[in-house]
């Protein structure tokens, strides 16, 4: 079973704003409201794709029975921990000239809410795949995901970790099985501006010293380097369409690869189909269908 944590869920409200200006009344010309987070995200993807999976994580309020409500909608399991207090956040994702996106805090989680969903992750089997991603409300501690992994060190578990800086950068020694940095993310972790392709997989190089098995960099509508655990390079472009929202694409990516690699255990067809999930998002408003998904991994098998 894939297992997905989510630990601050979202709905994403998604706008478009014709020039949008800051500081007057802008009016959007579109709007949806989708399910988000990393993690869901994930699990949709590899629903939209035929994978089961659960996501885990932490709701609240109404916002967080409308995250699960969508979650069953969306066809895969959910086993969330209701916090008592506060809100599921709502996230406002804008297309204008840029992309801009706000980001809520989400609910305040306790120490014993942490608790249950250890109880949960002790109940992981090997051959499971868990994937770790977003951010961690400020009432818990940036050490999480290093925490998870520890105690779920030696058992066979697949743990895949998509996050920012400190997150990431703490589980390396713990050799996760596959990393997902945007180029932007892997000049954060290593403090320096990485302009060129080569450059950008030095850095793979140096996360991969660091402990991470396979890393792949991605770069948005430049694609994405794969550099494996076995010192493979993979390279590949990106599928063709018109951006309506890229919010997302990352998360896509990372189930698209992890879906497509489990399905050959091979890591071109991998990155192939990561790249075609990441577009079908790029190219859709939320998740990027099975249809689309398909459509565009033909597109890349042309060339
Ligand atoms: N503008 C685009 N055109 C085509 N494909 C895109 C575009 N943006 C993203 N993609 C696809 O999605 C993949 C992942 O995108 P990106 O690098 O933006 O991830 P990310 O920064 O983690 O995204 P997010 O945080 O929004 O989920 C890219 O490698 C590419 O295959
Ligand atoms: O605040 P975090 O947890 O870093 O990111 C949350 C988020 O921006 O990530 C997803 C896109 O990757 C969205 O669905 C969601 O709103």
């Amino acid at each position: 079973m894939i297992y997905t944590v989510t630990f601050n869920p979202a709905l994403d409200y998604v706008i478009a704003v014709d020039h949008f200006v800051p500081g007057q009344i802008n009016r959007t010309k579109e709007e949806t409201m989708v399910c988000g987070g990393k993690g869901i995200n994930v699990s949709t993807l590899l629903a939209n794709l035929g994978y089961e999976s659960t996501a885990l994580g932490f709701v609240a309020g109404f916002t967080g029975e409308e995250i699960v409500r969508r979650c069953q909608k969306a066809g895969f399991h959910s086993d969330f921990i209701r916090v008592k207090e506060g809100l599921s956040r709502i996230n406002v994702k804008m297309k204008s000239d840029e992309e801009t996106e706000i980001n809520g805090m989400g609910p305040r989680i306790t120490e014993k809410n942490v608790a249950l969903l250890f109880e949960q992750l002790d109940e992981l089997k090997a051959e499971d795949v868990l994937v770790l991603s977003g951010s961690i409300p400020s009432s818990i501690g940036n050490g999480i995901y290093k925490e998870i992994m520890e105690r779920l060190s030696g058992r066979g578990i697949q743990i895949v970790v998509d996050a920012e800086k400190h997150l990431l950068m703490e589980v390396l020694p713990l050799h996760p099985f596959l990393i997902k940095p945007n180029n932007h993310e892997l000049e954060a972790m290593l403090d320096r501006t990485l302009t060129t392709r080569e450059e950008l997989l030095e850095g793979a190089k140096e996360l991969q010293a660091r402990g991470a098995r396979n890393v792949l960099v991605s770069m948005a509508g430049d694609g994405a380097l794969l550099l494996t655990e076995n010192g493979e390079i993979y390279k590949e472009g990106v599928c063709r369409g018109t951006v309506i929202n890229s919010v997302g694409a990352g998360d896509s990516m990372v189930a698209g690869f992890l879906a497509g690699y489990l399905k050959t255990g091979d890591y071109g067809y991998a990155l192939k189909l990561g790249t075609a999930s990441g577009g079908a998002t790029a190219f859709s408003y939320g998740i990027g269908s099975r249809e689309k998904i398909m459509e565009l991994f033909a597109q890349l098998n042309e060339k």
